[in-house]
């Protein structure tokens, strides 16, 4: 039965946060009560809006890769050019089984359907895994407008943990999803840390580019007013590369480095968006650039969007690549620990570009 909230209930702020937050309906469970306007916590300031009008009056649009092209050369040196210009590309015929990407689509309804008395149980208060969060915006506590989306997120430490403490509704969806893609993330890296004379992925490098992985299942259920919210703020990923899959809703707009126009990533069916994180512009000293994005709410229609956080390892010491600056090249980031960094990115509401600011010199 969809959860009720009485008209006093909805237009006190307190009261909406603990059935949100702390009771852990989410914006979904907010949602299905049928609420006929936003509540006060989620309106967002005006500058933070995305307005359509400014959206819409670009052409441009971020590159799409085609990955069967047989001239392997030309691929690499399309996301490479990609990964410097725009920080985000879409590729089609990635090698990932369609099958396995349906399979996780309907593996996140699946888990976002289930009752709240199960959600609940992967809140972080009752999480039995600090590597599996259920949760609601972005970082609540530290948000002055909280963002119309809930997520699942599971951070992959093994098979044997993800067994005993992933959801069982989507577990084998989202580690086979995660598994089946590593090949396709493997090629990417490997044009990428060429392209920084890094020549070849062998272990060490493997481990800093990619030595940890994080998979969120993300939901964006109807808005009553969409205009006056966002799905996600304005930010850049903290990861190495993210890989996303988006359902058909559309939502996601990029920030283009060469405009500053909003860019709006058009679904195109069985394809992964791909941009470029904080570690990848920190390792890169600059060369490929993350980019802020942020996602529209939507008035008609829930969406999903599965993204997989290929990111360093938590200890991993991170700092413009000695192949980068072995030219003579001035560092413009220090080293540091990724989880200082992650931890600082979490800290905070999100604010655009300003974590890689964490790490400059
Ligand atoms: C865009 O909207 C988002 C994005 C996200 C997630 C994005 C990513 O995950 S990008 C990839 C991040 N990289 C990694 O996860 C790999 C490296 N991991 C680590 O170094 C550590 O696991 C750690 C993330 C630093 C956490 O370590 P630890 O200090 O042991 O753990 P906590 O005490 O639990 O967390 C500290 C603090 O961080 C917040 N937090 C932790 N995990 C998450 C999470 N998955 N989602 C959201 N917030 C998280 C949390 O606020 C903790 O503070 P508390 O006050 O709650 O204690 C996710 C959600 C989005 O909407
Ligand atoms: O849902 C999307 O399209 C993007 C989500 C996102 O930016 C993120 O989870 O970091
Ligand atoms: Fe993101």
């Amino acid at each position: 039965m969809a959860p009720t909230l009485s008209t006093a209930q909805l237009s006190n702020p307190a009261e909406v946060t603990e059935f949100v937050v702390n009771k852990g309906n989410g914006v979904k469970g907010l949602s299905e009560t049928g609420l006929r306007a936003l509540p006060d916590q989620y309106i967002q300031p005006f500058e933070e809006r995305l307005i359509n009008k400014f959206v819409n009056e670009t052409d441009e649009a971020i590159p799409v890769i085609d990955m069967s092209n047989p001239d392997e050369s030309k691929v690499a040196e399309a996301i490479c050019n990609a990964a410097e210009k725009w920080g985000f590309f879409q590729v089609i015929n990635h090698g990932v089984p369609l099958e396995v990407l349906d399979n996780v689509k309907a593996a996140t309804h699946r888990f976002f359907n289930l009752p709240v008395e199960e959600k609940s149980k992967f809140t972080k208060e009752n999480s039995l895994s600090t590597n599996v969060r259920f949760g609601t915006s972005f970082s609540p506590r530290a948000e002055k407008a909280l963002e119309w989306k809930d997520y699942l997120s599971l951070f992959f430490v093994s098979e044997a943990e993800a067994e005993q403490y992933w959801p069982d509704v989507c577990r084998n969806e989202a580690l086979e999803y995660m598994n089946k893609s590593k090949t396709m993330v493997r090629k990417l890296l490997e044009y990428l840390g060429k392209n920084l004379n890094v020549k070849e992925l062998d272990e060490t490098k493997e481990s800093l580019f990619m030595g940890s992985i994080r998979v969120n299942l993300n939901y964006y259920p109807v808005c009553p007013n969409p205009d006056l919210t966002v799905g996600v703020g304005r930010h850049s990923d903290v990861s190495s590369l993210t890989i996303l899959l988006q359902d058909q809703i559309g939502g996601l707009h990029v920030r283009s480095l060469s405009s500053g126009n909003w860019v709006h990533v058009p679904p195109v069916p069985g394809s992964f968006v791909i941009n470029i994180g904080d570690a990848m512009q920190i390792l890169s000293n600059g060369r490929y650039k993350s980019v802020e994005h942020r996602v529209l709410a939507n008035g008609n229609n829930n969406r999903i969007s599965v993204p997989i956080f290929v990111n360093p390892k938590p200890e991993s010491v991170i700092g413009p690549l000695p192949e980068v600056t072995a030219n003579g090249e001035e560092p413009i980031y220090r080293d540091i620990v990724y989880s200082d960094y992650v931890r600082y990115f979490f800290k905070k509401a999100h604010d655009g570009k300003k974590t890689v600011d964490f790490a400059k010199i």
